[in-house]
Order: C-alpha cells, then structure tokens, then sequence
C-alpha cells in the first residue's frame, strides 16, 4: 500500500478568556507547555506548540482571549490574536460549553465575519453539563455563522480529542515536517520560567491582579553543586499589590516559590535555587517602553 503523504499546518485557537484553550492544547500536547488558571488572561504571548503525529504535524497557535480591549497591553494582545488567524489553515473557536452565547462570543464572532480561514467550533467542558445540553448549544452558534466542522470536546476529560485531531488533519495541506519531533514549542526556557513563576501567583492571590503582574528572569547560573540558581522578580502595580503577593509574614510569596521550584525543576530536570523578589513598578501595563522590556513587542 502506498504510504499516505506528509501533511503539516498551523492552527489558531481562539476563543473568551477561561474558555480553555491552554488546557486543550496542553492536554493534545500531552505535556504543560502553555499555563493555566480558573483566572481569566492568563495567556499573554502567542505560543507555538507542536503535535507531531506519524502522516502530520500540527502547529497550534495559543492565542490571549480576544476581548475589547481596555489599555495598551490589552490592544497588544488582541492585535496578536487577530493577526493570526489570516496565516493559518484552520482556526479552532473554543467556547465554553457552560455559559450562555454572549456578548464575548458575539465579539469574536463578528472578528471572524471577513475572515477566509475555516472556522472550526470546538464546545469544551461538557464534562460539566447533561449531553442533551450540547445539541440546543451547537444550535445557537451555527445560527451566527457557517462553521467548517463542530467538535464537542472536554479538554480536561481528553474526551473526543481523537475526534478533534482528525477534523483538523482535513484542513493541513501536503507539506514537510516544520519542527523536529521531539520538539513541543519554540518557547524558550527563560520565558517558560517566568510563565509558571506567574501562574502560582495567579493561583495563590485571590485577589483581581491578574493583568497587574509580570515576571522577569534577571538570573540563571549554574552553581557549583549541580544546583541551578535563578534570580526573578514579580513585578506588580502598586505598593498594595506588593503586599497581597507576599502575604502575611511572607508566607504567599513562600508558597508561590515552592510551587514554581517544583514545576521548573520538573521541566529542567535539575535541582534548582529560586530567589523571588517582588517589586513595584507603576503604571507598567501602559508604558511602551517597559511593555517592550517584558518582551511583549
Ligand atoms: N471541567 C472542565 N474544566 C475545564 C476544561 N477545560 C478547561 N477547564 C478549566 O477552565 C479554566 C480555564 O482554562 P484555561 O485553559 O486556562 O483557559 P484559557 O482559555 O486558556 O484562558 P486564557 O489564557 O485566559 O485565555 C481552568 O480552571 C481549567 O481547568 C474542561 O474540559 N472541563
């Protein structure tokens, strides 16, 4: 039998914040490439992660939620999310089979009204409803638009990802492999630390400060006994926010250390020395210059 030929493509995941498109493509990934939390803008960069598989490779495109933007790191990321969905050969409209279709589905909706590129939805969590919710939910979004295909999923549950993997062989073109195989995303190291630096604060601060945080890697040395130290700062807002991710007697900042060490020495494989500092700098979300420092450029 003739061997079926190579196929590759890029695929763009949209879809509102919290939808979970980072735990979809981590689960199809099968590894933690991109962070996740129940907080919504978690995702901040576009990510490429790689599916390798034997007759394709899939390139996923993790993009911010798209959303109306409200200051200068808001515009930055749905102008990323935008951007993309032109070059790819499929995008993947995540929704969040839980919630009603509302204002933010209808947003991205009309983003994608003069968009050429199939549209693929995806209804995650149905983990969380009846099965007979899913049909009248479908209904309601191919009565907005035409979709190329629909695909109930649970990204958490693995349920269907099979299913969800062979509709979007169909839109890949004959094409080489772009990434080695053992390769899962282009992200480097210094920016995955700092990535799950950010998530244990996400985690551990109840309060909203999502969007006023960032990370920073100053340092990463090899010490003399194997051990790996990494120097990184929490930057946040304002002196208050300070306050709330170091919590009482230190002990948030302790935790969120603790955690992170133990997810990055996970992904290095070493022992490692983390030495978290948090800082105030004002006002950095609408700062150009200092956005271009954090690497959002
Ligand atoms: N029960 C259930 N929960 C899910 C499923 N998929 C994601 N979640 C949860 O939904 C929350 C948000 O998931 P994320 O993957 O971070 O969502 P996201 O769309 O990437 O969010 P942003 O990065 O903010 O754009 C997390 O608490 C996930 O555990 C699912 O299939 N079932």
């Amino acid at each position: 039998m003739l061997k079926a030929e190579h196929k590759s493509g890029f695929v763009s995941v949209i879809g509102r914040p919290n939808v979970g498109k980072s735990t979809l493509i981590n689960s199809l990934i099968g590894q933690k490439v991109v962070i996740m939390s129940d907080k919504p803008q978690t995702t901040r960069n576009k990510i490429l992660c790689v599916l390798t598989l034997e007759d394709a490779q899939i390139v996923f495109i993790d993009t911010p939620g798209i959303h109306k933007p409200k200051h200068k790191l808001g515009e930055y990321m749905v102008h990323t999310a935008e951007n993309t969905l032109r070059e790819v050969e499929v995008i993947l409209f995540v929704v969040d089979a839980t919630e009603e279709l509302g204002a933010g589905e209808r947003y991205i909706l009309e983003r994608l009204a003069g968009i050429k590129t199939p549209v693929v939805l995806v209804v995650n969590k149905i983990d969380l409803i009846d099965k007979k919710r899913v049909l009248p939910i479908i209904d309601g979004y191919v009565k907005c638009r035409e979709f190329a295909g629909v695909v109930p999923i649970s990204a958490k549950e693995h349920t269907n990802l099979a299913g969800l993997v062979s509709e979007l062989k169909q839109y890949l073109l004959p094409g080489p492999q772009y990434y080695p195989s053992d390769m899962v995303t282009d992200q480097p190291e210094r920016l995955i630390i700092a990535e799950l630096i950010r998530e244990k604060v996400l985690q551990v601060t109840r309060e909203e400060i999502p969007h006023a945080i960032a990370v920073d890697i100053e340092e990463i040395t090899t010490r003399s006994n194997e051990t790996l130290y990494i120097r990184a700062v929490v930057y946040v807002e304002r002196e208050s926010q300070k306050g709330i991710v170091i919590g009482a007697g230190g002990k948030l900042l302790k935790d969120i250390g603790a955690m992170a060490r133990s997810d990055i020495e996970n992904l290095l494989g070493s022992k490692v020395f983390l030495d978290l500092w948090v800082k105030v700098k004002k006002d950095w979300r609408n700062r150009e210059g200092i956005l271009r420092n954090f690497g959002y450029d």
